[in-house]
């Protein structure tokens, strides 16, 4: 029997000990608020084996909210990784909606494709294609779709927010998944490459009059975006 908190990470968890730190406390009890059950957990249990981190539940959960707030037809996730995301995703989704998600590791989409077999996803509710983000977003359609997950390598996220803002509709949303980056975005001393690039995408998106955006402490940082 597992349960989400096991997946939490560890620091985390010791920190929120009774007479720890009251807001990493309620940061663990937001994670573990909406639990998992055992095909989410096995899912991330095998994105755990692959070493692919998914989205952490509290993240999940927003996600969900959101296909479901957004009535998402048509959803893009950049980073399929073990399928973690995609099951949350499509568990809010209509289901007449299609995710179509992409990945260039095909081990990780074969293990995507068990759990949505294990959820009894149908078939005609996936579209999983290898490959480069890079590559595949030029080629989906403009303003087509109502919301888009970006949660892959972090040095791509520039160039993979810019072809969501092309790809979502007006009031679609944008979810970019650890835009925190365990917690170094917010520490001004950090100016390392991966840190300054994912900062910069948070900037960039704040002053971007295209969308209205928020930063949710949720998981490792979910940045939010609607597009206008
Ligand atoms: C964080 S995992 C995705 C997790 C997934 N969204 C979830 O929460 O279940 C990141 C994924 O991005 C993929 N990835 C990393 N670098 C990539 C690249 N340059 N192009 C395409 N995919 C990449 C990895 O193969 C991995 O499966």
């Amino acid at each position: 029997m597992y349960t989400s908190a096991q997946f939490l990470p560890e620091e985390a968890i010791s920190t929120a000990e009774p007479s720890g730190h009251g807001k990493v406390a309620a940061w663990v009890y937001s994670e573990a608020f909406v639990p998992e059950d055992e095909v989410l957990l096995r899912a991330r249990e095998r994105a755990s084996e692959l070493g692919c981190p998914a989205v952490l539940p509290g993240v999940g959960a927003v996600l969900r909210v959101l296909a479901a707030a957004t009535n998402a037809h048509a959803v893009v996730e950049v980073g399929t990784g073990a399928g973690v995301a995609a099951l949350w995703l499509l568990r809010g989704m209509p289901l007449d909606g299609q995710l179509t998600t992409i990945d260039r590791e095909v081990e990780h989409q074969r293990a995507a494709r068990t759990a949505f077999a294990e959820d009894r996803v149908a078939p005609q509710r996936t579209r999983i294609i290898p490959g480069r983000p890079g590559d595949v977003l030029p080629r989906l359609a403009d303003g087509a779709y109502d919301l888009v997950l970006v949660a892959s390598d972090p040095l791509g996220y520039p160039e993979y927010v810019n072809e969501a803002l092309r790809l979502l509709r007006p009031g679609g949303v944008l979810a970019v998944d650890g835009a925190l980056l365990r917690d170094r975005v917010a520490d001004p001393a950090r100016r390392d490459e991966l840190t300054t690039v994912v900062r910069e995408v948070g900037r960039t998106l704040r002053n971007d009059e295209r969308v209205l955006p928020a930063m949710l402490p949720s998981g490792d940082g979910l940045l939010l975006a609607v597009r206008r």
